[in-house]
């Protein structure tokens, strides 16, 4: 509470796309929210509190970026209802922090310009003042300050202490609000979305306020000119971009082969341990076979999601991946998608949810739709763990010329993933997604060095993210299953393996009857089910399942070498197939209800995904036993 007892002001943090408003949210309220070179970043309002060095008190809201009010698409929507108190339970803001890129101001104070025509408290942030620095470009605040008839600050939105100008200014600049009146912030004036006379007006005034504010040296961007005649170019592009994701998978097998294999002894002793110095006793049986067999077994790549992501920050960061976008959207143009999919598709590697919120940046919502359908087809970091146990076990570490065959299965299994969404949408453009092409109209940011400490804090939040998802749902259903599969103890003079008698067993020898045909047995068929709500579950109930069918040896820590005795290599590929494409988790689901706003999308994605996973596993196990000369099951 601040010291005179006043409710906190609501400020917004208004501006156009990539001008750094999250950096500057993360760096007044302590957030982490994503920040990354290229434009359409946050999708969504996000809350935090704000407390100046006095004490006091604001409710901060970050927003999406918008170049004007008028909006086009779903994230811009909600960039102009909470500016205009329009979204229900939301009130007005009391005050609006224009945030500005002060290297692109032509731009950037359009939007302003259309914001101040509101009437509301306003104060400019003229942000990435450091760049605007060593362009030469100055910026005459105290005339800025005149023109616009608003307080106007400098921030360095990525240095500490980058806010103490806007902070000084909140301290001072801001009435507060009499407490309990409630009605009394000034009225703001209706807004209308602007016609072309407005638009051409401000367009005059914009050149006037700069020709009196701002001096800039004859621009020179030769450096990111130079680099784009070749990053942009039709064919090296195209070759940078195959070559950078190609390497991608290479590091994430070579570079992360130490750390797994110190993980996995780590683990594999720590069973032991507990296996030899415990009695004989279910206690036992849930450390190790539940346990530290499932959590362990999920834990192992951690190594390699860290270097995946480490890939992708550096790409977000960099300014490239707009360009790559620009790149394929004459060649996803002929599936019937535009380059403004590539994004949110490629955030998809990450994970499909945040894949399918960034959609809200496509303004035709049949291209919305298509893209979003086929975000799950993209390989989402939690097929990782399975793609490669299964690679692990069954593809020998062989080097075929300078590349390694695990790394290449691997690209492969990506290069499936995407093939076949680029198939789904090809058809998808043929039924429901018919339309006219649009244009791509994208901002490219200017390349930037990835940030050290940027990455490093991004790779630190992401170990976060997977730690807790394997300490919690992940163990959570590791000890669920260990339960299910250790209950009912076997009968009395039962020959096998307790498990096969135990709930999941019998689940597991049912579902056999539909996964015989693709080459699953009753192991793989009941680690499926938890694997529905986070795929690398599959991995920790393959653990637990397997160790309690080994006859007396503990698996934990060395799964693959077992599942390599106990598979064929045609099951093994079905598997692959089947996670290509299986709809195996349920938030992706919950996500497409909440971002269709219907029921029908989502049971529509399940029910293709679902279709295709056990049609390509199919012919992948048939195809592979002739191959390998297995005949017929
Ligand atoms: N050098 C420098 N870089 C900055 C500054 N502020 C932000 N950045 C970088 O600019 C990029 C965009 O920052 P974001 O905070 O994601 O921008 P945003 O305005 O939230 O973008 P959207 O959410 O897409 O509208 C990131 O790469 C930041 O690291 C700054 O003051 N100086
Ligand atoms: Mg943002």
């Amino acid at each position: 509470m601040s010291s005179t007892g006043e409710a906190a002001l609501s400020l917004v943090l208004l501006g156009n796309p990539n001008c750094g408003k999250t950096a500057l949210f993360n760096l007044l309220t302590g957030s982490r929210q994503k920040v990354a070179n290229y434009p359409g970043v946050t999708v969504d309002r996000k809350e935090g509190q704000l407390t100046t060095p006095a004490g006091r008190q604001f409710r901060l809201l970050d927003l999406p970026g918008a170049y004007s009010l008028n909006a086009a698409s779903i994230d811009e929507e909600i960039t102009r209802d909470v500016v205009l108190g329009a979204l229900a339970g939301e009130q007005r803001p009391d005050m609006i922090v224009c945030v500005s890129d002060a290297t692109n101001l032509k731009l950037n104070l359009r939007l302003v310009l259309e914001v101040k025509r509101l009437g509301l408290p306003m104060m400019l942030a003229l942000n990435m003042t450091d760049l605007a620095r060593k362009r030469g470009i100055t910026i005459d605040v105290a005339a800025l300050q005149r023109e616009l008839d608003m307080p106007v600050v400098n921030t360095v939105a990525v240095r500490r202490g980058g806010a103490s100008d806007l902070l000084a200014e909140l301290e001072s600049a801001v009435p507060a609000k009499p407490p309990g009146h409630a009605g009394a912030r000034p009225p703001a004036a209706a807004w209308l979305a602007p016609d072309a006379a407005d638009v051409t007006a401000t367009q005059r005034e914009v050149r006037r306020i700069l020709a009196a504010c701002v001096r800039e040296p004859a621009i020179d961007t030769r450096f990111d000119e130079r680099i784009d005649r070749v990053v942009l170019h039709p064919v090296w592009g195209l070759l940078i971009l195959a070559a950078t994701l190609f390497l991608m998978f290479q590091a994430v097998f070579s570079w992360a082969r130490l750390p797994m294999e110190m993980i996995t002894a780590g683990v594999g002793a720590f069973g032991e341990f507990l296996g030899t110095h415990m009695p004989e006793s279910l206690l036992r049986s849930l450390l190790v076979d539940g346990i530290v067999a499932g959590v362990g077994g999920v834990l192992v790549f951690l190594p390699q999601i860290l270097i995946l992501f480490l890939f992708i920050l550096a790409l977000e960061d960099s300014g490239y991946l707009p360009r790559a976008a620009f790149l394929l959207d004459r060649l996803m143009g002929t599936v019937g998608l535009s380059g403004r999919s590539f994004i949110p598709l490629l955030s998809s590697f990450a994970c499909a949810i945040p894949g399918i919120m960034a959609a809200r940046t496509i303004s035709n919502w049949r291209d919305r739709l298509a893209t979003i359908m086929i975000a799950p087809l993209m390989t989402c970091s939690a097929r990782l763990p399975v793609y490669a146990l299964i690679i692990g076990a069954f593809i020998p570490q062989t080097m075929v010329g300078v590349f390694n065959l695990q790394g290449l299965v691997l690209f492969a299994l990506y290069v499936a993933g995407v093939v076949s969404a680029m198939a789904v949408a090809a058809v998808l453009k043929m039924t429901v997604s018919k339309g006219l092409q649009h244009p791509l109209l994208l901002e490219l940011p200017s390349y930037r060095l990835p940030h050290g400490r940027n990455l490093l804090l991004g790779l630190l939040e992401r170990a976060k993210i997977f730690l807790l998802r394997v300490g919690n749902i992940i163990l959570a259903l590791t000890v669920l299953l260990w339960f299910l599969s250790t209950f009912p103890g076997a009968p009395e003079g039962a020959s096998g393996p307790a498990i096969q008698y135990s709930y999941a067993g019998m689940l597991g020898q049912a579902l056999e009857v539909i996964f015989a045909p693709i080459g699953f047995n009753w192991q793989i068929s009941i680690a499926l089910v938890p694997g529905m709500a986070a795929r690398e579950v599959a991995v920790g109930a393959l653990g637990t399942v397997y160790a309690l069918s080994a006859t007396g040896d503990d698996v934990a820590g060395q799964l693959g070498p077992l599942l390599a005795a106990s598979w064929s290599l045609p099951t093994a590929f079905s598997l692959l197939a089947w996670f290509v494409f299986a709809p195996q988790c349920l938030a992706t689901l919950a996500a497409v209800k909440r971002e269709t706003n219907s029921w029908r999308y989502p049971l529509l994605m399940a029910g293709y995904l679902f279709t295709l996973a056990y049609l390509a596993s199919f012919v992948t196990y048939r195809v592979a036993l002739v191959l390998t000369g297995g005949g017929h099951a």
